[in-house]
């Protein structure tokens, strides 16, 4: 019998392990810093929950079901569960909250014989209670901020906003929407030109394809859509926030807290999430000419109010950092500890009537200080091997003890 995990299943090893803590520390020292606390939700849900009034797709959810016949599903993403939790089981609170994760998630992908991961981690923030602007650029600047912790080096936003896709997309015949929506969404002219549509509505894709990029142009070019009030009062929202996000980068960029915020405004992104109803955005990272998102988001001002008892509801805006594409990312610029971290003290006790002052001697290291790594030499070994081993492991140095409690102390080289 082999025993390999299921299909799509990782397992970190040290170093991987290593590589996603330093990540997750310094992301959640910036969410500390921001006013956010952890929240902690269960990896099990019901599929009602998870699939959020439909937002999300039942074919994405990995499926499950318990002795009492329940619709189980592992979660995809954290948001669902987190408006669940909070409109649920933090009855009471004041408003804002602000709450941060850090977890794994399951996505279930059509491709599975080419072993394609089906379980990642995400870092991320819920801003619950707070529609409107201020809450919309306090969201990017935060999202600026873990990206310039990290020291992500070339990275660009891409804005869209979901009501206003959403609208531009009502214009075509029900039955071709699904199609118009996914060959935008994939900037697919090819599927456009096919479409059965009339030559105004396959310009009107065009349009929108073409609804990317600098974002005075793109707001402008909008703008000639004639779009009704409630619309044209989102795009104006969407102008605020450019020039406000703008504005307080300015502001950063003379302190030495520049936050190199980059937008690309994108009319037609469509995230597969369908929760949204206000911003939606990317962060895209571009190394070498590749392109990857490593984080994604946006507003969501109907979302709680379906997990509320009483259907209020409270608006939310948040992101995710993915953080397997962050990794690749910061690998390749260098910025991650490329070894698990050393062990600082390999403790010999040079015979049996040794052991007790060896340990006591590991103890007294160990207590010294709270970042020291200390092993104790288990035997079997002799001085050369023990050497040899040291010097294998990375270990600095070497202590030689003896049973009166008298150490030799010897750099590895
Ligand atoms: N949960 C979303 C990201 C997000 C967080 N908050 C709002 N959106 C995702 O996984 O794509």
């Amino acid at each position: 019998m082999v025993y390999q995990p299921p299909a799509g299943a990782r397992d970190l090893l040290p170093l991987d392990v290593a590589q996603k803590r330093w990540i997750e520390e310094r992301l959640q020292q910036v969410f500390h810093r921001w006013g956010y606390h952890q929240i902690i939700t269960s990896t099990l849900e019901r599929m009602d929950t998870l699939m959020a009034g439909g937002a999300i797709q039942r074919s994405t959810v990995i499926q499950l079901q318990n002795a009492e016949d329940e619709d189980l599903g592992l979660r995809p993403e954290l948001t669902a569960s987190i408006a669940r939790t909070a409109v649920t089981r933090m009855g009471g609170v004041t408003y804002p909250q602000r709450l941060y994760y850090n977890a794994n998630v399951f996505q279930r992908t059509r491709e599975l014989k080419h072993n394609r991961q089906q379980e990642f981690y995400q870092a991320g923030v819920e801003l619950l209670g707070s529609g409107g602007l201020l809450a919309d650029a306090d969201i990017l600047l935060l999202l600026a901020n873990c990206l310039q912790a990290l020291g992500l080096q070339r990275w660009y936003l891409v804005l869209g906003e979901a009501e206003i896709t959403r609208s531009l997309i009502k214009a075509f015949p029900p039955h071709l929407q699904g199609k118009v929506r996914s060959a935008i969404a994939h900037l697919d002219r090819i599927t456009i030109d096919s479409l059965p549509l009339t030559d105004e509505l396959k310009e009107r894709a065009r349009i929108m394809l073409d609804l990317r990029g600098n974002p005075a142009d793109v707001l402008q070019k909008v703008s000639s859509l004639g779009l009704d009030e409630p619309l044209q009062a989102a795009v104006n929202n969407l102008k605020a926030l450019v020039e406000l996000l703008y504005e307080s980068e300015k502001i950063g960029t003379h302190s030495s807290h520049g936050i190199g915020m980059e937008i690309i405004l994108d009319l037609s992104l469509i995230q597969t999430l369908d929760y949204y109803t206000g911003i939606v955005f990317e962060v895209v990272s571009d190394t070498d000419g590749q392109a990857r998102v490593v984080g994604r988001g946006g507003r969501y001002d109907h979302l709680l109010e379906l997990y509320h008892p009483q259907g209020e509801n409270i608006p939310g805006i948040g992101f995710a950092l993915l953080l397997e594409d962050l990794q690749q990312v910061l690998l390749s610029g260098g910025q991650l500890p490329q070894t698990a971290p050393p062990i600082n003290w390999l403790v010999v006790p040079e015979d049996k009537s040794a052991y007790t002052a060896a340990f006591t001697y590991a103890k007294k290291l160990r207590d010294s200080t709270h970042l020291v790594r200390v092993e104790i030499d288990l035997g079997g070994r002799n001085t050369d091997e023990i050497r040899e081993y040291a010097s294998d492991r990375n270990i600095a140095q070497i202590a030689w003890i003896k049973a009166d409690g008298s150490t030799t102390i010897e750099p590895v080289v």
